[in-house]
């Protein structure tokens, strides 16, 4: 649905030149959701103004919804949605109005049908009357899309869709975002900050930064490639020896010289499983970083209960997105964005 090579974009101030999207290659198939993540000022909304024509590339090429963006804008302009980042008031007629304005710029023939079922896709049922000031934010948002799909575009671009909202009404657009690809088919290509959002929405998440893509995955395969899972042991008995009377178990990490009974005994338990990359050990805690934490757990379970290890508990964490975007960028992307 989209195959873009070496898309750049360089803009001229008085201050000179910034470099603003320094190369990307990028791959949509129909029926994706994919999240393009990255701090402000990362260039993500420069490569969707490029990618919907509103803006030429200084370099590269690509082709969006069966169309060459250079050579054939209004080809691609016709297969397309655009949903601009929130903010502004919107006009003041009713939002029917502005419905069938659109769809009748886009040469829609059904046009009451096409807006009563988008009307009703999207909770706006009973808002037509009103002009979008009168709106909510969620509201507002609905309808952005709203009019972002009425000529049926089997490809939408949403720029930073939640941007702005409560979380009640982030869900819910994550719902109906879903819910236009699920049933519709429409392929999605949105840009986030919000790794909570890319996480919960996309299948598969591009992390731009500084004009260029540092890393490519669905969620999982990120976060797997990234950390590991980490797995979390409490021990019943830690102290030296595994006697009753011992007291300080101290922190040992690798290995240490002094690491207490239980916890040298659960290492050495662990030392065999090949999923098993780390383990380190803070007083009766055990941390493990292991490969694919699902499927690693229960041999971890046999191996600690073969060995005589008594546990108290055992949880697995995953490693966020953040988690990924610090090891790639050496940054969190809360810092990069501040
Ligand atoms: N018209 C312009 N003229 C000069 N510089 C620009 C222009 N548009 C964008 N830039 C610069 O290009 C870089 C990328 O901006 P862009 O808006 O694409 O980032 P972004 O990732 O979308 O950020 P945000 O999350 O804040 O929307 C920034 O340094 C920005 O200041």
């Amino acid at each position: 649905m989209i195959e873009a090579s070496g898309l750049a974009r360089t803009f001229t101030t008085r201050r000179g030149t910034v470099e603003a999207v320094r190369g990307v290659d990028l791959s949509v198939a129909p029926g994706e959701i994919v999240g393009f993540l990255g701090p402000n000022g990362a260039g993500k909304t420069t490569t969707l103004r490029m990618l919907t024509t509103l803006l030429a590339p200084t370099a590269g090429t690509a082709t969006v919804a069966g169309h060459d963006l250079r050579t054939d804008a209004v080809g691609v302009r016709r297969r397309i949605g655009y949903v601009a980042q929130g903010g502004g008031a919107g006009p003041a007629v009713p939002i029917g109005e502005e419905l069938d304005l659109q769809a009748r710029l886009y040469g829609v023939g059904d046009r009451a049908e096409r807006i009563a079922k988008l009307c009703a896709r999207l909770e706006l049922e009973g808002l037509l009357d009103r002009p979008a000031q009168a709106l909510s934010g969620g509201q507002r948002r609905r309808l952005d899309i709203a009019l972002g799909l009425v000529h049926r575009p089997p490809l939408v671009f949403l720029d930073e869709p939640t941007t702005g909202l409560d979380p009640h009404s982030r869900g819910n657009l994550w719902e109906h975002i879903r819910r236009m690809r699920d049933e519709d088919g429409t392929t999605v290509f949105l840009t986030t900050h919000y790794l909570d959002e890319a996480d919960a929405l996309c299948d598969r998440i591009l992390i731009i930064d500084h004009g260029r893509i540092v890393a490519e995955g669905t969620p999982d395969e990120l976060k797997r490639r990234v950390s590991g899972d980490v797995v979390i042991l409490e021990l019943a008995d830690a102290r030296p020896g595994g006697g009753p009377d011992a007291d300080t178990a101290g922190e040992t990490g690798g290995g240490a010289a002094g690491e207490t009974g239980g916890a040298a005994r659960a290492r050495a338990a662990l030392a065999g499983l090949p999923q098993v990359r780390e383990a380190v050990v803070t007083g009766s805690s055990v941390r493990l970083t292991v490969d694919q934490g699902d499927r690693a757990l229960p041999q971890v379970v046999r191996a600690l209960d073969a060995a005589g290890v008594e546990m108290t508990a055992l949880r697995m964490a995953r490693p966020t997105l953040d988690d990924v975007f610090l090891t790639i960028t050496g940054r969190s992307l809360r810092e990069a964005a501040a």
